[in-house]
């Protein structure tokens, strides 16, 4: 897949009809299909589990991208790998043993990726940029779809890229919540792989509208707006 990719939330799909809004997103032009588990104790609020996960699978042949806001995530990786999951990212801030997780990902079949709270510290997650495939920044508190993108996060990600590059090792970049026509062209210019939209994308009901219009900001405005990530209005 060419990148960046473009991961709808279904957060912000018609829970009643998730299989159909799975396949539509997929007819629309999606590249993954991003899914939000919450356990209303890592995060305010509780969403889906391996069951919907496994219901929803054979609705799309995209890779599931398996967001984890649960505390102590491996209690379930196997779970979720079984239920479907490509991608399985878990917080830093959620085990405290985040790195045999990840290993536990691995070797449970998922690629693994780990995410990080827009008050935690990117360091947080540089030791582990050998083992992951992939770093989730997020730019919203987690736990509910449709907020703000907090600004200060641009500058994790911009450290995060520099990281990467001299490491020389493929690690994508994941950019979560907030994330719309207005934020990503700041974004644009760290090259974020994946952006997760959900109301950017569900908003209106155009969902192949909604996502050529996420992919043309990114396409066209990388590389022109650098240095200006902090002057800019993202709300
Ligand atoms: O992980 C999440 C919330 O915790 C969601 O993926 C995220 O909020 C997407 O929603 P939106 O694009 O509406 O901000
Ligand atoms: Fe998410």
């Amino acid at each position: 897949m060419e990148k960046p990719l473009i991961a709808p939330s279904i957060l912000s799909a018609d829970f009643s009809r998730l299989g159909e809004e799975v396949r539509a997103v997929e007819s629309a032009g999606a590249d993954w299909i991003h899914v939000d588990v919450m356990d209303g104790h890592f995060v305010p609020n509780l969403t889906i589990g391996p069951p919907v996960i496994s219901a929803i699978r054979k609705y799309s042949t995209l890779p599931f991208d398996v967001h984890l806001m649960i505390a102590r995530p491996e209690r379930y990786v196997e779970d979720f790998v079984a239920a479907g999951a490509d991608w399985l990212v878990v917080h830093v801030e959620a085990s405290v043993h985040v790195h045999r997780v990840i290993q536990q990902i691995r070797k449970a079949g998922a690629r693994p990726g780990v995410a990080v709270n827009p008050g935690t510290p990117i360091s947080a997650i540089e030791p582990l940029l050998d083992d992951v495939d992939m770093v989730l920044v997020m730019s919203v508190n987690p736990g509910f779809g449709g907020q703000s993108f907090i600004p200060s996060v641009v500058r994790k990600i911009e450290v995060l890229r520099k990281w990467i590059k001299e490491r020389g090792r493929e690690v994508l970049i994941e950019v979560d919540g907030g994330v719309n026509e207005k934020t990503i062209p700041v974004l644009a210019n760290y090259d974020v792989d994946v952006y997760v939209a959900g109301t950017a994308v569900f908003a209106g009901g155009d969902y192949a509208g909604n996502i050529s219009r996420l992919r043309k900001a990114a396409a066209g405005f990388r590389g022109r707006l650098l240095n200006q990530a902090d002057s800019c209005d993202m709300d």
